[in-house]
């Protein structure tokens, strides 16, 4: 009877207030630089102290510079102007609380919700939080993961447990097969256009199905994590053989008699046959084609190949588009590989296919920064960097870096950007500048297009 989220929250409600508010054990938080500071700051300043400090890490992600060979600016160096104490004071919050910091210079460091599972940090039927909102990309893995504030990051780190409401549930399936060169990316982007950016509102996703199923690891974190661009409170993917083997051996993840001891309660962690959900949805995946945003907000998307609806003016007239254009062929200034999204080795690895032998267009600025250290080391060892700058792709440092305007760099008014992150916002990766998203491959292609383009014809 009980679903997959019933039973991760059953496991870990520890109580129910007066008031109907659920009291949920935390297993696991997780900080950046950007808001870690102020969560472990006024836990300092209140005279609390952390709970269980082996059971919360810092990473060092979103403003720190990924320009190539950061090292030698020293490991503060941010392109944020006064954004160095971010940087120094989260060091040395987290160092006075004893926890564990993946830093500028550490082999380990990364985008948090790369490096979290990279590790065997989350694992299945584990809670985490961080003031984060793309948090539940961690739920990949069988987790319940969702973002918070830092108020309430405070309040984790100190009791490890937090006070929250508890959403409701809906599961998502995926149902059929997807045709060749359609992605995890593509996946999502379908679901929030044909159901809004405020579909999962309130609700904890379960995503299911053969379609779902049959992606890899990094692909079901690319799913999940934009479950946060449907608004919903987390997203989780049943464990299975694929969590399993991508688990095992991680750094964090329990072995020997331990990992069978735990591999044996994972397996239970699936929705029973008979669930019951508030809500479902069902999405025929072999119907999803390429997906490209025109607009901004990751709902107004659309598959390649169609034309820009003339439903959003006020939208249309930000991207420099009219109603009725096609996406394919419209001249880009940027192209970025990189975020939380789709910044692991598999999308290096696609876009590289793509880009192999090949030269990036000229006028068009194009970078790869990896989701972390040890993405950046694997794609070197397979020479992927090399393929990427031979075609005259920049190759960074792992962060956050220009998914976001916050990080210090940006592109430039009017221009426009393909990206394989998750947001297109009126000014996310630089005031005024114009992003549509899209698969590694979609966004490589582009690069070596010079235009909105797919990779059939880069
Ligand atoms: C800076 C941070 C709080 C923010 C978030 O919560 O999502 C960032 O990661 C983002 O993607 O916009
Ligand atoms: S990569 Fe982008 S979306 Fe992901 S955590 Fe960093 S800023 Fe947020």
């Amino acid at each position: 009877m009980p679903s997959l989220f019933d039973k991760l929250w059953g496991s870990h409600e520890i109580a129910v207030t007066a008031g109907g508010a659920s009291i949920v054990h935390i297993d696991r938080v997780f900080l950046h630089e950007r808001t870690g500071a102020a969560a472990l700051g006024s836990l300092a300043a209140a005279g609390r102290s952390v709970w269980d400090a082996g059971r919360a890490f810092v990473a060092m992600d979103h403003i720190v510079d990924t320009r190539p060979g950061r090292g030698q600016a020293g490991r503060d160096a941010t392109l944020v102007p006064g954004g160095q104490a971010f940087i120094t004071e989260t060091r040395a919050a987290a160092k006075a609380a004893g926890i564990r910091v993946f830093d500028v210079g550490d082999p380990d460091q990364g985008i948090m919700h790369v490096v979290s599972p990279e590790l065997g940090i989350v694992l299945p039927g584990l809670t985490l939080v961080a003031p984060d909102s793309h948090t539940c990309t961690q739920g990949a893995v069988g987790a319940l993961a969702w973002g918070i504030g830092s108020t309430e990051a405070e309040h984790a780190l100190a009791t490890s447990t937090l006070r929250v409401s508890k959403p409701q549930s809906m599961r998502v399936r995926f149902e059929g097969v997807l045709a060749a060169g359609v992605t995890a990316k593509d996946m999502a982007l379908a679901l929030i256009a044909a159901h809004g950016a405020a579909g999962g509102q309130g609700f904890a996703i379960e995503f299911a199905g053969g379609a779902v199923t049959a992606l890899g690891m990094e692909a079901r974190m690319t799913l999940c994590n934009m479950a946060t661009e449907f608004a919903a409170f987390s997203a989780v993917i049943a464990p299975d053989d694929v969590t399993l083997d991508w688990l095992k051996g991680r750094r964090f993840a329990p072995n020997g008699a331990d990992w069978e001891r735990a591999v044996a309660a994972w397996r239970g962690l699936v929705s029973d046959a008979d669930a019951v959900f508030d809500r479902e949805i069902v999405m025929d995946a072999g119907a999803i084609r390429p997906m490209i945003s025109w607009g901004t907000s990751p709902a107004q998307s659309a598959p390649a190949g169609e034309v820009v609806p003339g439903s959003a003016e006020k939208a249309l007239a930000y991207m420099g588009l009219v109603a009725g254009q096609g996406l394919l062929g419209l001249k880009i200034d940027g192209a970025f590989i990189g975020s939380c999204t789709n910044a692991r080795l598999s999308d290096l690895r696609a876009a590289a296919e793509v880009v192999r032998g090949l030269r990036v267009a000229a006028g068009v600025r194009a970078l790869v920064v990896p989701g972390s250290s040890a993405v950046k080391r694997a794609a070197e060892a397979e020479g992927l960097d090399r393929v990427f700058t031979d075609a005259g792709f920049e190759w960074r440092e792992s962060g956050c870096s220009m998914c976001f305007f916050a990080g210090g760099e940006s592109f430039g008014a009017g221009e426009r950007v393909i990206s394989s992150t998750n947001r297109n916002f009126e000014s996310r990766q630089g005031k005024g500048t114009r992003t549509h998203i899209a698969s590694p491959a979609v966004v490589a292609a582009s690069a070596i297009a010079g235009v909105i383009a797919l990779p059939e014809d880069a």
